[in-house]
């Protein structure tokens, strides 16, 4: 059974979040918020804050229990919102057999948490990932999505000078675009004949968005998307370790497991899966390793130099390359194909401005079949209009999470070190006061004059400070190039009622995507 289908709980009709009428303690906290009390000895008790009351024994768990309780089912996105409407914007849930969580689901108080993050923000990571870095695998580092203080920093001032860097990102404007190519070629290739994309086109999404990323991660194209592909290929074993990875996330560190104790048949599959990806990735950089040293110093530093032979360059370490290699590759796949997926269903849904989005596309590339430039790229305004508006309406992860750095007040209460803070996008994206008409798909807010928003702090897709997304700016390379390739080739329509979606670990549609794809001159 796969990870889709054992979290068939967790389901959401897309864009039919219930409007809640708020309570008359979440209005008064409203206000309250609004005074800002920002010192320790004047902010009130961390028991103050509010959240359904614990009994005792059992504390808060039996509200997620079958028939008796009224959190039962909810995904974590209809979570927040229920917890938001009775408690307000500050809340907390205690009692659990897990730490407490703080749910902060206003844009100034989330503002508060990240401005006194601290040099070495905390956000706990998956620790069967991190177990599998320090337990299993002990020569291997850490990756950096696992690895805390000092460590992480370390490691992610050395990613930084080789992701961050606007100049390390626009070499790969054209082979992204040979991947979205590639693409588009797959889509003319798997439509039916009733000109409809099959029923597991998210699959297809997750292949395009592996091919991209260990293009940049490993400096190879895996060959995912050509017209057959052999099951004993490193691309086929690749993506199916890969899968076996997010199975096992889900199985040992959401569902209840006794991994830490027993080695369960999931820890076992999660373990070989992990051994084959890192076998698989170590491979690849061995490659760059051995590249490198038949290229003179001269010309290495006249050279164009990828983002592995940088990582390599700049750590000096392939552990370390594999390591953030799997990072990529884990962090990079699913959300990259959740998000376009989404980008593609809003302006399926939304025709008036799919042609909008044609109408620059005609003007900016009038050959569809040519590679797209980086100056092209950057007068795709309403594209990348597009690509922001989709994950403010439709985020994919629904929380920003950190762990308290120290004692600090956070919405007026004192708040102890080391308390796990979840912030809402899925609130603040939506929230009529930052986002005037905010149900509303409307691409044209995000461009000059738009109005985007009145708040810096209600919008953060990507996370925020030193420990945001890495993989931001390729994320966005590879949303706009696809996103631009494929409505330039096509248009796409949605002849269904309206798509049903899930939150498991992150955004995914439970209706098939089989958009009507029509060829476009
Ligand atoms: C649209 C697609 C993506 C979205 C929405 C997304 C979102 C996020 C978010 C919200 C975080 C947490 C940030 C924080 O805590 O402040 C994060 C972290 C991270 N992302 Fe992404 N991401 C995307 C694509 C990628 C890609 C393509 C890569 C790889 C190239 C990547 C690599 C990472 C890594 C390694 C981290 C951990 C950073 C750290 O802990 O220092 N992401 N991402």
């Amino acid at each position: 059974m796969s990870r889709v289908q054992q979290a068939a709980r967790c389901v959401l009709r897309l864009q039919q979040v219930p409007v809640r009428a708020r309570s008359t303690a979440a209005v008064a906290q409203d206000a309250a918020a609004a005074e800002a009390v920002t010192s320790w000895d004047t902010a009130r008790s961390y028991a103050d804050i509010p959240g359904p009351k614990p009994l005792p024994v059992i504390g808060n768990a039996w509200r997620f229990m079958p028939v008796v309780g009224n959190l039962h089912g909810l995904g974590f996105d209809e979570l927040v919102e229920t917890l938001h409407a009775e408690y307000g914007p500050v809340c907390k849930l205690s009692g659990m057999p897990r730490p407490d969580l703080l749910f902060v689901n206003d844009a100034d108080t989330v503002q508060s948490v990240f401005r006194n993050e601290g040099t070495w923000p905390g956000r706990k990571g998956t620790h069967c990932i991190e177990h599998y870095f320090r337990d299993v695998r002990e020569n291997y580092v850490p990756s950096l999505s696992v690895s805390h203080g000092k460590e992480w920093q370390e490691f992610r001032t050395a990613i930084n000078q080789v992701m961050m860097q606007p100049r390390n990102i626009v070499q790969y404007v054209e082979p992204i675009d040979n991947v979205a190519q590639d693409f588009i070629d797959r889509m003319r290739l798997i439509r039916t004949a009733a000109g409809k994309m099959p029923a597991n086109y998210t699959h297809e999404l997750g292949k395009w968005a592996l091919e991209s990323i260990s293009y940049v991660a490993l400096d190879t194209r895996l060959g995912l998307l050509e017209k057959t592909l052999d099951p004993a290929s490193d691309a086929a074993v690749m993506m199916t370790a890969i899968s076996g990875v997010f199975d096992g996330i889900y199985d040992l560190d959401i569902k209840p497991s006794l991994w830490k104790w027993v080695a369960t048949p999931a820890y076992k599959k999660f373990i070989g899966s992990m051994n084959v990806f890192t076998g698989l990735s170590s491979k690849y950089v061995e490659k760059a390793v051995t590249r490198l040293k038949t290229i003179s110093k001269e010309d290495l530093e006249k050279s164009n130099r990828s983002v592995l032979e940088n990582l390599l360059l700049n750590t000096d370490d392939p552990d370390k390359a594999v390591s953030m290699a799997m990072d990529m590759l884990l962090a990079g796949v699913d959300t990259t194909s959740a998000v376009v997926s989404t980008i593609m269903y809003q302006l399926a849904t939304n025709p008036a401005k799919q042609a909008k989005l044609q109408e620059e596309l005609d003007r900016v590339l009038p050959d569809k079949n040519v590679t797209i430039t980086k100056d092209q790229m950057e007068q795709l305004k309403y594209v990348r209009a597009c690509v922001k508006e989709t994950m403010r309406i439709m985020p994919i992860i629904p929380c920003n999470f950190r762990d308290v750095g120290k004692d600090q007040v956070i919405g007026g209460y004192q708040v102890p070190k080391g308390t796990i803070t979840v912030m809402a996008n899925v609130l603040t994206h939506r929230a009529e006061k930052y986002f005037p008409q905010g149900s509303q798909f409307l691409p044209e807010r995000w461009l000059p004059g738009g109005g985007k928003s009145s708040h810096p702090f209600a919008f953060l897709p990507f996370g925020f400070g030193p420990r945001m997304c890495v993989g931001k700016r390729f994320a966005n390379l590879e949303l706009e190039s696809l996103i631009a390739k494929v409505f330039r080739n096509f248009t796409l329509e949605w002849n269904k009622p309206p798509a049903k979606t899930k939150f498991i670990l992150m955004l995914h549609f439970e209706t098939p995507l089989e958009f009507t794809v029509k060829d476009r001159p």
